[in-house]
């Protein structure tokens, strides 16, 4: 279980993110929703470590991730894989080396650095490309790829880490609408055959209502709602969303169009 306790992050005078707390149970496809700039990206990053709070606990099945340094921080990333919106990946090498690099906590740093990645470890990343219908493109240079499928490539990569957690930090932003649902379908299989826990930033609410468990929305730096989509109402989906709530709800099956000027949460519900 990964439990969040009072985390806060400040960058000077600004608080990015502020007292955010929850638990999330293994397994769970929870998706983490707000408006730009809600403080999504500094909450995923807090928790790979990328970033340090400035205040709260963070802890994974009884280990205090917040207190890791070294080699255990490491290793916590390892076990915490960040899938972020612009893929990270290497682009004038092949699809395969990319997904290897996946690996390399596993195998001797030389190994790596020369490319001489064991057949083990080769076949491991194969099948990872196979799941994702991309093996056939494991030769291929990595920029020769569309958005979609360098995202496959990025969560093969994640997936060969054998990772408990999967942090992905708005995974569909660069995407068409076809490629969102690939990309998507691929986060929710590994959610469901692998039972690893998923953690997702998403800007878009009918995607985050379609395939999450769970959603978390953040405004303005705090934790804002935590339940079912089901429990989503519009009147909050509009809080959260403030000002681009036009362009994330309009189409939401359910869901009143917005009305410029209407009253939001409570003022609308008075
Ligand atoms: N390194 C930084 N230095 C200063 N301010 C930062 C830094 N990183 C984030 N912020 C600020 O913290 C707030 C939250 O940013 P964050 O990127 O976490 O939001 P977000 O919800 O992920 O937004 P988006 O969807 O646009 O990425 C924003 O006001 C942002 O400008």
């Amino acid at each position: 279980m990964l439990v969040v306790e009072g985390l806060s992050r400040r960058f000077g005078v600004h608080t990015a993110v502020a007292d955010a707390s929850f638990e999330i149970e293994r397994g769970a496809f929870v998706g983490v929703i707000g408006r730009s700039g809600a403080g999504k990206s500094t909450l995923l990053r807090m928790i790979n470590r990328l970033i340090d709070p400035s205040e709260g606990r963070i802890v994974f099945d009884g280990v205090e991730v917040t207190a890791l340094s070294g080699r255990d921080l490491r290793l916590w990333r390892r076990r915490a894989a960040m899938i972020f919106q612009q893929f990270n990946l290497v682009g004038r090498l092949d699809v395969l080396t990319n997904v290897l690099m996946g690996r390399v906590a596993t195998v001797p740093s030389w190994r790596a650095v020369v490319g001489a990645w064991p057949d083990a470890d080769k076949a491991i990343a194969l099948s990872a490309l196979e799941q994702f219908d991309i093996a056939g493109l494991a030769a291929q240079r990595t920029e020769t790829l569309s958005g979609g499928q360098q995202q496959r490539v990025a969560i093969a990569r994640a997936l060969v880490q054998e990772p408990e957690l999967i942090l992905a930090d708005e995974p569909i932003a660069s995407l068409d609408p076809r490629n969102t649902r690939v990309v998507m379908d691929a986060l929710l299989r590994i959610n469901k055959h692998l039972g690893i826990t998923v953690l997702c930033n998403l800007h878009s609410l009918d995607i985050a209502r379609d395939y999450c468990d769970r959603l978390i929305g953040m405004a303005a730096g705090a934790v804002v709602f935590d339940g079912a989509p089901a429990q989503l109402t519009d009147a909050l989906a509009r809080e959260i969303y403030g000002l681009e709530a036009a362009d994330v709800i309009d189409h939401a099956p359910g869901l009143d169009p917005v009305r410029p000027g209407a009253p939001v949460g409570e003022a609308a519900a008075a």
